[in-house]
């Protein structure tokens, strides 16, 4: 792995209704983050986070069912410029959330320096809506259509381009909580799902395993895009939008100690933490241990 990271908080709390999420680059760095990856030998340069545009009414300016969009492209934007940065410097992205919008952001910065980037979208929702399809107007539900081209021209043009990847590119593990809209869409364009059936009847090693070599050979890197609301509520209670049923504590650190042993991540985001809704700072905790799993700590 690329032991010089990077790290860019964004204070995202435009994509979604619940305040707080804006607190989750505090609360992850709060947790220990350096401190942990550097004992990995890893060398980390703290960006410190991206300025996200105000509106005035947080949740008036429902655009055609696209609350904020113009201060979230914006925010985005620069959230796009700052990661293609890094990846220029030759540097490892790890992006803090803010809420899962910002998605649209990374993978605009990571994705123009693959021909073939993979996504491993760790996730209870498959963020697939658009302004149509949308049951909530909320932009956090939309990242990974608006990164396939799919959507409002604002979110697919960000750092102007479009697509960012490819269907095939995309694994999506943990769903649980899609909408009518995204399992149509996730049919149309054959995008592979691991859902929480599929997780409990496989296991998370067959899972990952399987992941890892459908990626493999299609990709030329590979960015994690990990929603906190993946893992179970009462993992990971500080979340905005949970969903019951989720991927353990254990499951989810044996997916990042794959993942690890795969040296195939070459970028990724830790999302959805909201120290607000959560109990004494524990889901931003979590996330630090998965960062640590993920960038090869193990138990002996
Ligand atoms: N990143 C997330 N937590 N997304 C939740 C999305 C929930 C729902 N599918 C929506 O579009 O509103
Ligand atoms: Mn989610
Ligand atoms: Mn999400």
């Amino acid at each position: 792995m690329n032991k010089q990271l990077s790290v860019i908080g964004v204070p995202m709390d435009l994509g979604q209704m619940r305040r707080g999420v804006d607190m989750g680059p505090s609360a992850i760095r709060y947790a220990g983050m350096v401190e942990r990856l550097e004992q990995l030998s890893y060398t980390i340069e703290d960006l410190g986070d991206i300025e996200i545009p105000r509106p005035k009414h947080q949740t008036d300016v429902k655009h055609d069912n696209l609350r904020n969009l113009h201060e979230i492209a914006e925010g985005t934007s620069r959230l796009a410029e700052a990661v293609d940065q890094v990846i220029e410097n030759g540097r490892f992205p790890l992006v803090l959330g803010g809420d899962h919008s910002i998605a649209m952001g990374t993978l605009a910065g990571v994705a123009k320096h693959y021909n073939n980037l993979g996504v491993i979208w760790y996730d209870a929702h498959g963020d697939l809506n658009t302004a149509d399809s949308s049951p909530s107007g909320n932009i956090h539900g939309m990242p990974l259509a608006a990164s396939l081209g799919i959507g409002h021209e604002k979110l697919t043009g960000i750092h102007d381009y479009s697509p960012k990847i490819k269907p095939e590119n995309i694994v999506i593990i943990g769903a649980r909580s899609l909408d009518e809209g995204e399992k149509v869409l996730i049919k149309e364009q054959g995008i592979k799902v691991y859902t929480m059936h599929e997780v409990d009847r496989m296991g998370m090693t067959k899972v990952i395993d399987e992941t890892v070599d459908y990626l493999k050979d299609r990709t030329d890197g590979v960015h994690l895009s990990l929603d906190l609301d993946g893992l179970d509520p009462n993992d990971a209670p500080g979340v905005g939008t949970p969903v019951m049923g989720g991927l353990s504590y254990r499951e989810s650190h044996l997916a990042m100690e794959m993942l690890h042993q795969s040296q195939m991540i070459t970028s990724a985001e830790f999302v959805e933490v909201n120290p607000i809704l959560d109990e004494k700072n524990k889901t931003a905790g979590v996330a630090v241990g998965l960062m640590g799993s993920l960038f090869g700590e193990t138990l002996k």
